[in-house]
This record gives C-alpha cells, structure tokens and sequence, in this order.
C-alpha cells in the first residue's frame, strides 16, 4: 500500500471531489460515519464520548462525529474554542450538531472543572494533516490536561501535534493516543519511533477516497500489507525435489556463539531452503550436527572461521556470532574483494565492512544487508533522528546498489531503485539477542528458493515479524525468546496456505 504526504493526501481528495459524485462535506461524512462505527463497535453503550474540536476539518470530522454518535444513541460531550472562526464544511457540521439539545457544548477553558463521567472516552479532533506549525497557547494548554487524564484516549486521523510526514520538535506538544483512527493511508508519523509512540494502535479506516488517483500517483514509500506478501509467495509445487529449493549456506559462529549459528541455521531450514549447510569452526560440530541434523557441516577453522570459500551454486548469509578475531575479518575482506554474487550480510559481518570507508565499496551488488539501527551508525555515520536515517539508507541503497533492510519496530527496507517498504508485523517480544539471527536464516533461504532480491527481503521481513506475533500470542511478549520465532514459522506457512 503506497504512503502518501499530506501535500499528496489533499491532492488525493480534491480529485476524488472533482472525479467522483462526492462532495467534500460528504467526504466528512464518510470519515466521520466510519468513526463512529469503529468507536460503536469498540466501545460499550454506557460510554461517554468527549470529543474536542478544533477549528479545520479534523474539528469538522469530529462535530459531525458528535452528531452519529448521538443518534447511534450514545452519550456525547462537545468541546471546542468558541472564539475562532471554523473552517466551512466545520461550520456546516458544527451548525448540524449545535441544536441537538441532547449534546452538550463547552469552551476548551471548562476542561479543568469538568465532572467527567466514569466511561468516559476522550476524543482528539483538534488538528489533523492540517498542522502547519508546533501548537502553542490555549490548544497546547489543552492537549498537556487531555494528556494528564486517565480515560481511554482515540486521535482522529492523526495525534493532534503530529505533522504527517517529520519528526516533530522535541519539546512540543503532541495529544497522545491510545488508538488512532486515520483515513484510507498510513502516515510516516504512525511508522517511526520518534512520532509513533503518540499514535498508540493504528487503525486505518477506509472512506472510499479515489482509486484511480491512488494507483496513478507515484510515491516512493509503501507499507508491506498482506495483499503483497500474498502475491510474492510461492506455494511448493508436489512435482518438486529438493535441488529445486536451493542450496543455503549460513557462515556463521565462533567459540562461545555457536548459538547465533544454530538459531540461523534452524531458520533457513523452516523457511523451506532445499539443502541447507553450515560454514562454521570445529568447535561447533557437535552442537551444529546435534541441534540441526537436517544441516550439514563445512569446516573453516577452529575456533573461528578462516574461510568463506564455498560452491559458486549456493547462497551465503554471513555475520551471526562471527566474533572479532582478525582471521576471520581478513578472511571475509578477501572473499568479498572475490565474490559478485548476492549475500546476506549481518552482525560482525557488517562491523567487518565499517571499519573502513572504502569497504563498503566491496559489498557485491545486489546484496542484502541487515543492520540494526547501531550497525547502521556504524557503517553509514549519525544522523539526527530516525527519518533522517531512512533518507540516509535511501541514499546508500541507491549509490551501492544494494538493499539496506534498517531494522526496527517498523523494519524499512530501502532498495537501490529508491523505494522504501515497511514493514507492520513484528513486536517488542523481538526485541531478544537472536532475533536477528533468525532473520538473516529466513533471507538466505528464501534467496536460495529463487525469489527475487527485493521478494526476499519484503517477504522475509514480514514472515520474521509474523512469526514474532504468532510467538507473542502463544507465549506473551516477555517469555517469547527467538527459538519461539522459528518454531511458529511453520504456522505462518500454514497461515498463508489456507487463506489463500
Ligand atoms: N484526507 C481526507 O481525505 C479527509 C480529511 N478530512 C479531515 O480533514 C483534516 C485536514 O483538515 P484541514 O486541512 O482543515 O486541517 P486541520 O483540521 O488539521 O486544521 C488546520 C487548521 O488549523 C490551522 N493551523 C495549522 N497549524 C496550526 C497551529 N500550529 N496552531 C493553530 N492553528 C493551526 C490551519 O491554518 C487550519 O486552519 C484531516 O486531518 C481529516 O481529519 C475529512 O474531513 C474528510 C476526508
Ligand atoms: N520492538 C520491536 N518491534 C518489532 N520488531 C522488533 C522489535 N525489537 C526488535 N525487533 C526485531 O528483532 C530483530 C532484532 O535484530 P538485532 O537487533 O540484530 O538482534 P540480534 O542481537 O538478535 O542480532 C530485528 O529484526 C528487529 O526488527
Ligand atoms: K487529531
């Protein structure tokens, strides 16, 4: 699903209201017939809805919002600035609902001794995409007592602070939602760290804005959706053997992290990959061959790899547990000044390359690399927040050729054509030494059964943070650990088989 920018999100609704037999007060009516079904369905019958209005069409949303709630027959409080002047299609709702004797009505500054009833729910309608600056004064005073209140707390369209496509300054205000009702697209703002957390859980809501304007307008920055994932996978075909899923090596493991080595390797097995071997020391044999007897053993070294020479037909993922022993660095540096071909490139992997500037200039084209946001730092400098590292990803991922797969809450996989996708599966539970390993396993395989670079990662990358839900919903977030992660890969196939 593409993301679009506010810019682009007003465009998107002026065409609908030109091309389509929709006016924009209808538009409003839309979104706020679609809130008030989610909010029914949500909440009991004994609610109380607080809705705060501001003065554009966020505030329009949620007077006409006001208006079904009421005739759905719930209970609904009013709070807006009677001081300004509201937007027209606000007026034109503010108008509809102001009569209906059943609603009360009160200024912002009767907030602070209003007698709110115990099932109240507080509802953000204050600014939308419309914000064009930090908000200050009487709204600000507002959003910091909203804040403050101990009810369940929904944003309409987007947190009221929030700007749709940036980092908001630091020190301003920013409603700080529970939930988010927001229209047709995900926004920027609910993807990254800095702005997510005012979003609480996001709800995309669905009003019916123009298609033909939505697959015409060109955007470089997507969400991975199931629809997507759906039309990447690849279902086994029965007249099949093994030499049709690939060959996978995972180079990976040095004394005393022989574990990153297995969790990998246990990966690219329940990923499907049709010969899967480990390229490890000595010291891990027997724990390789015991935890993964289906993988089978290359030895390169003792108790550290000094070599990365494999077969030209198989499919490499590098850097799990490699350790920092020099060997093993200058072994890797010479593979890769050899090596043409796509790899997967992770932990020590990565720290190998950003130890010099120009290494990064023997990363083969093509390849995948997994850093977590430090080795990111590492390899490609600091940046100010995390927008400013996707740009800076963006860039690298273009200049190398490569596919940068910044991992995070919302993964963002940026490709050398400039397109960066998100990912929404995954969750804290993840948040475990050797989740990553697990990822890099689950790319090498998929890469090895022949989906393409960019498939791999945007199907990888889901499956690794689908399988964390799944781990998540079976064992909590704080007992799942990243065996958990490859265990329910399985059910994730099988998720994908039988709804197709
Ligand atoms: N995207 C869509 O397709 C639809 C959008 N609608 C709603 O319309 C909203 C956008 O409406 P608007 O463009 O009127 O914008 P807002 O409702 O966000 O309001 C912005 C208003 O506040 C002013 N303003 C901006 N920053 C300010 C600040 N820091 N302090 C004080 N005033 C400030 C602006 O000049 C403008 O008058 C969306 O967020 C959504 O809720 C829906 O009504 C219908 C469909
Ligand atoms: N809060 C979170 N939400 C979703 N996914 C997460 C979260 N924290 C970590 N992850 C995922 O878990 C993996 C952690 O990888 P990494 O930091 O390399 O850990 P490791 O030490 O296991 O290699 C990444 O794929 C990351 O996206
Ligand atoms: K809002």
């Amino acid at each position: 699903m593409k993301i679009f920018t506010s810019p682009q999100i007003r465009k998107c609704d002026a065409f609908t209201i030109e091309n389509e037999p929709v006016t924009s007060l209808a538009l409003m009516e839309r979104a706020a017939t679609a809130c008030a079904g989610w909010l029914s369905r949500k909440f009991s019958g004994e609610t109380v809805y607080n809705i705060f209005c501001g003065h554009g069409n966020n505030g329009g949303d949620g007077f006409a919002l006001a208006r079904l709630l009421y005739h759905k027959g719930c209970d609904v409080n009013v709070f807006m600035d009677s001081a300004q002047n509201l937007s027209a299609d606000a007026e034109i709702n503010f108008k509809r609902t102001k009569d209906i004797s059943g609603i009360e009505f009160s200024d912002f500054s009767k907030v602070n001794k209003f007698q709110f009833e115990k099932e109240s729910v507080i509802i953000d309608a204050l600014f939308g995409t419309g914000l064009n600056n930090a908000i200050e004064g009487k709204s600000a005073e507002l959003i910091k007592v909203l804040n403050e209140l101990k009810f369940p707390k929904i944003s309409i369209d987007i947190p009221s602070g929030l700007f749709a496509d940036e980092v908001s300054d630091k020190n301003s205000v920013v409603f700080k939602a529970d939930e988010t009702l927001s229209f047709q697209f995900w926004k920027k703002a609910f993807l990254h760290a800095e702005t997510g957390q005012f979003c609480g859980k996001i709800n995309i809501l669905d009003i019916g804005l123009s298609s033909e304007f939505i697959e015409n307008e060109i955007s470089d920055s997507f969400v991975i959706d199931e629809g997507l994932v759906r039309e990447i996978y690849r279902p086994r075909q029965e007249f099949s053997h093994k030499g049709n899923f690939g060959k996978t090596v995972i180079a990976a493991g040095s004394s005393g992290k022989m574990g990153a080595a297995v969790l990998a390797t246990q990966a690219a097995l329940k990923t499907g990959s049709g010969l899967t071997f480990s390229l490890a020391p000595q010291c891990g044999y027997e724990i390789l061959q015991t935890t993964c007897p289906e993988a089978m053993f290359l030895k390169c070294g003792q108790d550290f790899i000094t070599s990365f020479e494999v077969d030209q037909d198989v499919i490499l993922g590098i850097g799990p547990g490699l350790g920092t022993e020099r060997e093993t660095y200058n072994a890797l540096l010479a593979f890769l000044k050899a090596c043409d071909k796509t790899l997967v490139l992770d932990a020590d992997a990565l720290n190998v390359i950003a130890e010099n500037t120009d290494h990064v200039n023997l990363i083969p084209k093509k390849s995948i690399l997994t850093p977590h946001p430090k080795e990111f730092e590492r390899l490609f400098g600091t940046t100010e927040n995390s927008f400013e590292r996707l740009n800076l990803a963006k860039d690298k991922a273009k200049q190398l050729e490569i596919y940068i797969v910044l991992k995070d809450h919302h993964t963002q996989i940026a490709t050398p054509e400039g397109k960066v996708f998100y990912n929404l599966t995954g969750n804290s539970g993840m948040a475990k030494g050797g989740s990553g390993d697990v990822l890099l396993g689950i790319l090498t395989s998929l890469l090895a059964q022949n989906y393409s670079v960019k498939e791999a990662a945007l199907f990888g990358v889901w499956l690794h943070g689908k399988a964390g839900d799944f781990a998540a919903e079976n064992h909590s977030k704080e007992a799942m650990i990243p065996s958990d992660l490859i265990a329910e890969l399985g059910n994730v196939f099988k998720y994908l088989n039988s709804s197709q």
